[in-house]
């Protein structure tokens, strides 16, 4: 306690919530991102350390012996991200030589100097700086560079979701073209990303296998609901080229509901194209990479089951048709920047989602670049909150699980408080928030 009060005092925290229309940052010793970098993180980052130590024989045979002195090495570096994050070290500039080095060391130069630490600066940016540090101290080791550290805990979370995901195959094998239904997958889609790992840090949560059930359960806990306009967006104008672009976010239950809605979109001739955009680094846990996706087809398609065997088949199909298709690789991901920022930082991205017919943003993550990590008044227009990002008809599927929303009708967050005041950190409340270009 004394020493809490230590750190507190040393680093200026202030012993309040965030302000309204002020950035997140952990500043705020009464915000989630406060008790992310005190808690969490540190958690998450032990558990990457304990895991290696658990694996380490299978890694050693699968890499080789010089594996050993890397995990030594790669743990040492982990804790002491760990104390640097328990202690606002200042985020430091990138050594490494990846894609991405110039962006995030141009990023991190441009942030004023009081803003270049864990508590100190954006909570996204502090937060993303984590997982990209994180990658940078396995791409420093000679053999674990290219090894994905949180795909065991992603495997084990589609192995989890057996039941559950036999349970929508079966439901959704004879579904009609018509807006209720496409209504109702976006909703099974939008309570998928309750699954993430990273809310958990790291521990596995397992879907209930009734999921329209729970799906129609949790029409009151939908406080925008734009699924009308995003059909609209799809039915109407559907030609022949037309593409719709997916920004994944969790792999596990949550890609398993993307894909249904991808199938469900190619099938009804709702697009010709759905194009995955995954992360091109370790994400948050269990952000979907290019890997998880294959994996999850193959998974999918060998399965002992039928139905699941059936629908891996013709998901693999979908894939070598190009019918599905992986997004070229991309960084802006995986950056700090905003996504108001895109048109300006990554045109070329920009352009081409500005192609589709829909994009959807997926998730809490996407969500806090989709609007900036921001404390907007809750009833602010979603489209002012865009800050310009309007490339095409866009929505967005969030589970609410950090302080930042807009477009609420008056009263609603207020009435939420007074509920439980823990309401925007239990994933238990979403949001289908439409913007059309
Ligand atoms: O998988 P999602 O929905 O992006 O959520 C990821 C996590 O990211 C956060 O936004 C920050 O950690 C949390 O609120 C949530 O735990």
């Amino acid at each position: 306690m004394a020493l809490e009060a230590d750190f507190d005092l040393k680093n200026g925290i202030i012993d309040s919530e965030t302000p309204v229309n002020s950035d997140l940052a952990a500043l705020y010793k009464q915000s989630f991102a406060y008790h992310t970098f005190r808690v969490r993180s540190p958690e998450i980052l032990a558990s990457i350390v304990t895991s290696l130590a658990e694996d380490k024989d299978d890694l050693i045979a699968t890499y080789g012996s010089a594996t050993c002195a890397d995990i030594e090495k790669i743990s040492a570096d982990i804790t002491k991200l760990r104390s640097d994050i328990l202690a606002n070290a200042t985020m430091l500039l990138f050594k490494d030589n990846e894609p991405d080095t110039a962006q995030w060391n141009a990023f991190l130069k441009q942030l004023p100097a009081e803003k270049r630490s864990y508590y100190t600066a954006c909570w996204l940016y502090a937060e993303c700086y984590m997982y990209r540090k994180i990658y940078s101290i396995f791409r420093g080791s000679a053999t674990l560079g290219s090894f994905d550290y949180f795909r065991k805990q992603k495997h084990k979370s589609a192995e989890m979701s057996i039941d559950v995901m036999v349970a929508v195959t079966r439901a959704t094998r004879e579904s009609v073209r018509n807006e209720r239904t496409f209504q109702k997958l976006l909703k099974l889609n939008l309570w998928g990303n309750r699954c993430d790992l990273s809310i958990t840090s790291g521990k596995q949560v397992t879907p209930k296998d009734d999921a329209f059930e729970i799906v129609a359960e949790l029409d009151a806990n939908l406080l925008v609901d734009r699924s009308d306009s995003t059909w609209k967006s799809l039915e109407s104008a559907c030609s022949v080229d037309s593409i719709v672009e997916i920004i994944l976010d969790n792999s596990g239950y949550e890609l398993f509901t993307d894909l249904i809605l991808a199938e469900y979109i190619i099938d009804k001739g709702l697009a010709c194209k759905v194009r995955f955009n995954v992360k091109a680094i370790p994400w948050f846990i269990s952000d979907v990479m290019v890997h998880d996706y294959h994996w999850k087809l193959d998974f999918l398609a060998k399965h002992e089951n039928e139905l699941l065997r059936e629908l891996g088949k013709k998901l693999q199909l979908f894939t070598a048709q190009g019918k599905f298709e992986v997004a070229p690789m991309d960084y802006y991901w995986t950056s700090p920047y905003e996504f108001f920022r895109m048109q300006q930082m990554q045109p070329a991205l920009y352009e081409r989602l500005a192609k589709a017919k829909l994009l959807i943003i997926k998730g809490d993550l996407n969500y806090r670049k989709l609007i900036g990590d921001y404390n907007w008044n809750h009833t602010e227009a979603f489209e002012t909150c865009l800050r310009g990002f309007r490339p095409t008809n866009l929505c967005t599927l969030r589970t609410i699980k950090a302080h930042l929303i807009c477009g609420l009708p008056p009263g609603k967050s207020e009435e939420l408080f007074a509920k439980n005041k823990e309401w925007m950190l239990t994933g238990e409340y979403g949001v289908i928030q439409f913007a059309s270009n």
